[in-house]
């Protein structure tokens, strides 16, 4: 479960301090899949970002499984992001010289969570059967997020964080793969935060949050 309580956040800027969450508050349950929406800059990256620990909060708290994420050492934060976060971009990051299994058992490997019985039945669901043993620079775009998502869950992590997964897809790759993300996303019981654009890719998902003003709207 991730919870995050009064979040604040804003940057120093050549023109002044731009202020761009203002006390926000939040839950994603164990599971449960959320879209965060919003406008070009009301500041969906940043509230990921802080909840991956790529940045931190002027502000606030945040709580994942009980672990506080505003004072996590370095160490807890990539034991964290070994084994419970999970990032999912929109150009996929695969290690190209690594085939397709060795990609998507990389995390769950560095986790020390390599459950095989679970690859294998995430390999059938996204279908990735047939491309196991050739390099990411060989696959579509679309079979490129597909492995990724199986990176993302094999290890079956408590959270998922995604940045516009389905960006750089065609609007029917973009469809199969946001099923695929939520049919492995619910298959590994692990939860969801989505960045996107798209209301239509947000529909798709439990619930949808939209940004505005700094401020955070559930729908
Ligand atoms: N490191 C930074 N330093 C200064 N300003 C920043 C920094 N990161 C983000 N910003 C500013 O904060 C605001 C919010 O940015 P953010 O990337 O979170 O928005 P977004 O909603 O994700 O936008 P988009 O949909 O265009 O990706 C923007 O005005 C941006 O210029």
């Amino acid at each position: 479960m991730l919870r995050f309580t009064h979040l604040s956040k804003g940057y120093a800027q050549p023109d002044g301090f731009l202020p761009v969450l203002n006390d926000v508050s939040g839950e994603v349950a164990r599971g449960e899949s959320v879209a965060l929406l919003g406008e070009s800059g009301s500041g969906k990256s940043t509230l990921l970002h802080l909840v991956a620990g790529l940045d931190v909060p002027d502000h606030g708290t945040m709580l994942l499984n009980d672990i506080s994420l505003t004072d996590a050492s370095a160490q807890t934060w990539n034991r964290l992001r070994r084994e419970h976060i999970s990032l999912v971009f929109q150009d996929f990051h695969l290690i190209p010289t690594l085939n397709v299994d060795d990609n998507l058992k990389l995390q769950a490997r560095l986790a020390g969570q390599l459950d095989l019985d679970f690859c294998n039945q995430l390999i059938e669901r996204l279908g990735l059967t047939g491309l196991l043993h050739g390099l990411p620079g060989e696959l579509s775009g679309g079979q490129q997020q597909r492995v990724a998502i199986a990176r993302s869950l094999a290890h079956r992590p408590t959270l998922v964080l995604a940045d516009e997964p389905t960006g750089n897809l065609d609007e029917q790759t973009a469809q199969d793969v946001m099923t695929l993300l939520i049919d492995c996303v619910r298959a590994a019981n692990s939860s969801l935060l989505m960045v996107t654009h798209s209301p239509a890719m947000a529909a798709y998902l439990d619930r949808r949050w939209h940004l505005k003003a700094g401020e955070l709207h559930e729908d």
